[in-house]
């Protein structure tokens, strides 16, 4: 028993109670197919082994359901209510599209009306591809005559209102941007392709197929048949399908841009490997990302998607705190570890104290981190030898100061009271791990032998305690921003063999790492176990394309040697143009926030909390903060290192790193200023140091990048004094006045104008 996709899409549009009573319906369906209370009327043949029934969950709704298997699997094709319900499911054309083998529902009369009532004499807006192409591509095969009929951007926009198809929606938007077919081909219509010839009258087939079928049928996904139910939990595009099951020879990699669900498949995909474990009670499977706020959210959507019994099996944890509690179980002296800030300012001491005032803190730590540490370099001569690459070029006598730099920085954390710091816990952590692992294949093989009789006397591996890999499985998020050490730990945590890594990352969106060669760490991801999300479910095409400008030119690595695009990135929602906000000072940028915000409370109802600030410094924090509260009597709760412990109705302020991995409904996106973003002291690089100051641009693009790819229905960018490099070389010119807003109180503020998008 089943609930198909696009029946879903028809709950969303209803009220909870028609969800409540459909959810209902199909757990008293599961139990007992025969039971007379429910109402099965037959409708019609669907074809040769598939018919179509009607029946009411309850006196406002009624389902269209598909059985196949004579009566034993049956499935909700969609949802009506209010008194014209049967007449509406009557007529719905249900076929199997022919390219993905899915079971898809159209309504032709419905399409039709929408069309006709705004016919005029223009050109069909489709007319430059002829009905093979579009059946090719994918469209549902009983839209075309309406289809021809679309002559206006505004009919089109009315179609999409109606429930179609994912594939024929995601198409036709392809083509209406004028997107070449062979690249729709490549970049749509291929990943929704069946695997096998459609047979488009065989209904059993069609209805098994996984395009047809929600993730699972589990008691506890139909259970969530209601108000909060997410589309995620229960039916995967089929790219994301094929990650999250696949069976890979050894470690898999997703990548793709922010809001194609790479955090969802490492969800299903855990879900999966937990799954096909064998039965126990062990923590088998690891779930890792960077920071604890992630590894908070992933905690609470694994819990969604797979309840506390899924959870049990699963370790959900960020990697610093994974490395510490591996440092702490062997027992070593550790030392209190210091925060980044506490880390960062160790290192300008540390500059002051050798008077080496050439290197800042910001290039000492990396450059500590990223090639000190990440090439295990325990002597000058080997970091004076060290390749490299990523980093800024410096001279051998550079190296010199730098080294002596790190020792004082060392000497620092080992006088009592002593001290250390996360980069060195992940080192550490992943010595001790390839140590573990070393021993573990050394026993494995010594009970190998011992089974096969081999005189082993003289053997030391057999003696004390016997180990076994820390974790059957590892899945990691935000993979781009994990440092060597980081790899080299999880590397040595499970044993190399099918499925053993998974990992999910972009690195358009590095802001913290630097690049690392996943082959170089050991893990290696071959030919089909790597693949790239390209369809955004989170930001619509408007904000989308704000933010692709963003970054749209600089070459990015694909989280291995080669390089990653954002071709084929696109989203299917629409929405409002980006906002672009200019003010003559920050004190007016700040009371045009307060302004704006007070107002999407006020006309569109939206809560505080799905609103969120970003910043570019704590200290910008603080003083937007007290504008929002003191003058406007705004609720606010800062976006702290753990994210947000409250459910408060605040509006979330933070810095731009406290973005990552979240998700809002109106983002604003303050401060984004020439000077502000990237910062004006990366100036003194640009001809001193060009290599650096590429990357810190770089960098600087990515976390705007990141923030502005938050958003969901609303992104406003605003500014005082000259607009930043990064926004359109119009945006000073096209931009709304923050002062027009302040003067008259009112809209143009609301959703009319745009700007410089
Ligand atoms: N198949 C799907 N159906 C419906 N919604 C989906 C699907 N996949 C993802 N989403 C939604 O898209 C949004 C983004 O998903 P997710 O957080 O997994 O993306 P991501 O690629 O990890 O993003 P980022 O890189 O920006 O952190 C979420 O709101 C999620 O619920």
């Amino acid at each position: 028993m089943q609930v198909g996709r696009q029946a879903h899409g028809d709950l969303e549009r209803r009220d909870g109670a028609v969800a409540d009573a459909v959810g209902d319906f199909v757990h008293r369906l599961r139990a007992d197919r025969t039971n007379r209370a429910l109402r099965l009327s037959p409708l019609r043949e669907a074809g040769d082994n598939g018919d179509l029934y009607l029946a009411h969950p309850d006196a406002r709704c009624m389902v269209l359901l598909l059985s196949t298997d004579g009566g034993d699997e049956m499935r909700v094709l969609a949802v009506r209510d209010g008194p014209r319900a049967r007449d509406e499911l009557a007529r719905l054309t249900v076929e199997i599209n022919p390219v993905s083998g899915a079971v898809e529902v159209v309504d032709q009369s419905e399409a039709d009306a929408t069309v006709v009532s705004l016919r005029d004499r223009a050109t069909p807006l489709f007319a430059r591809y002829d009905d093979r192409t579009l059946l090719d591509l994918g469209v549902v095969p009983s839209l075309l005559p309406t289809l021809r009929e679309v002559t206006s951007q505004e009919q089109f926009e009315k179609l999409l209102t109606h429930n179609l198809p994912e594939l024929t929606r995601d198409v036709l938007l392809a083509l209406r941007d004028r997107a070449d077919p062979e690249e729709v081909r490549r970049h749509i219509t291929d990943k929704w392709r069946a695997d096998e010839q459609v047979d488009p009258r065989d209904w059993a087939r069609a209805a098994r197929r996984a395009v047809s079928q929600a993730e699972t049928d589990d008691d506890a996904v139909l259970g969530a048949l209601g108000r909060s139910f997410d589309a995620w939990r229960l039916f995967l595009h089929p790219e994301q399908h094929r990650l999250a099951t696949g069976d890979f020879k050894g470690s898999a990699k997703v990548t793709g841009g922010p809001g194609t669900g790479k955090t969802v498949v490492a969800l299903h995909r855990v879900r999966h490997l937990v799954d096909r474990l064998p039965p126990g009670h062990s923590r088998a499977v690891l779930l890792t990302t960077y920071n604890t706020n992630l590894a908070r959210e992933l905690e609470q959507r694994l819990r969604q998607l797979g309840g506390d019994g899924l959870l049990r099996r699963v370790d959900v944890k960020s990697v610093d705190a994974l490395a510490l509690e591996i440092v702490q179980e062997s027992r070593r002296e550790l030392g209190r570890p210091l925060d980044d800030d506490a880390a960062m300012n160790l290192w300008h001491t540390v500059r002051v104290e050798t008077g080496l005032l050439a290197y800042d803190a910001d290039f000492l730590d990396a450059e500590f981190k990223h090639v000190v540490l990440a090439n295990r370099c325990g002597a000058w001569d080997t970091y004076r030898r060290v390749g490299r690459s990523g980093r800024p070029r410096i001279s051998t006598a550079q190296r010199h100061d730098v080294w002596q730099l790190v020792q004082a920085y060392k000497a620092h954390l080992d006088v009592a009271p002593r001290r250390t710091t996360y980069a060195l816990i992940a080192d550490r952590a992943a010595e001790l791990e390839q140590h573990r692992m070393a021993r573990t294949e050394e026993q494995a093989r010594y009970k190998e032998e011992e089974q096969q009789g081999r005189d082993l006397v003289h053997r030391e591996a057999g003696s004390g305690m016997w180990l076994r890999p820390r974790y059957q499985h590892i899945v990691v998020d935000e993979a781009q921003d994990l440092s060597a050490s980081h790899w080299r730990m999880l590397r040595a945590m499970v044993r190399r063999g099918p499925n053993d890594l998974f990992l999910a990352g972009d690195a358009h969106q590095r802001i913290y790492g630097s690049r690392v060669v996943l082959s170089h760490q050991g893990i290696e991801i071959r030919g089909r176990a790597s693949r790239r999300l390209t369809l955004n479910y989170r930001t619509t095409r408007q904000i989308l394309g704000s933010a692709n400008r963003l970054i749209r030119g600089a070459p990015f690595d694909d989280l291995d040697t080669g390089t990653d695009t954002l071709d084929g990135y696109r989203s299917v929602l629409t929405g409002l143009t980006p906002q672009f906000w200019r003010a003559p000072d920050r004190l007016t940028e700040m009371r045009a926030v307060a302004t704006l915000i007070k107002e999407r409370r006020e006309l569109h109802g939206t809560a505080y909390s799905a609103m969120a600030v970003s910043v570019p410094d704590a200290g910008a924090a603080q003083e937007f903060a007290n504008v929002l509260l003191r003058e406007f009597d705004l609720p606010v709760v800062e976006l702290g290192r753990d994210g947000v412990r409250s459910d408060a109705d605040a509006v979330r302020i933070g810095t731009m790193h406290r973005f990552k991995g979240l998700e809002f409904q109106r983002v604003f996106l303050t401060s984004v200023g020439e000077g502000q973003v990237p910062h004006q002291r990366i100036e003194q690089y640009r001809d001193a140091d060009p290599d650096r100051y590429r990357q810190e641009e770089q960098r600087a693009r990515s976390l705007v990048f990141v923030a502005a790819t938050r958003a969901r229905d609303e992104l406003v960018v605003t500014w005082s004094g000259r607009a930043s490099r990064f926004l359109p070389p119009d945006a000073d010119r096209t931009a709304h006045r923050a002062t027009d807003l302040l003067r008259q109180e009112g809209p143009p503020s609301g959703s009319s104008g745009s700007a410089a998008a």
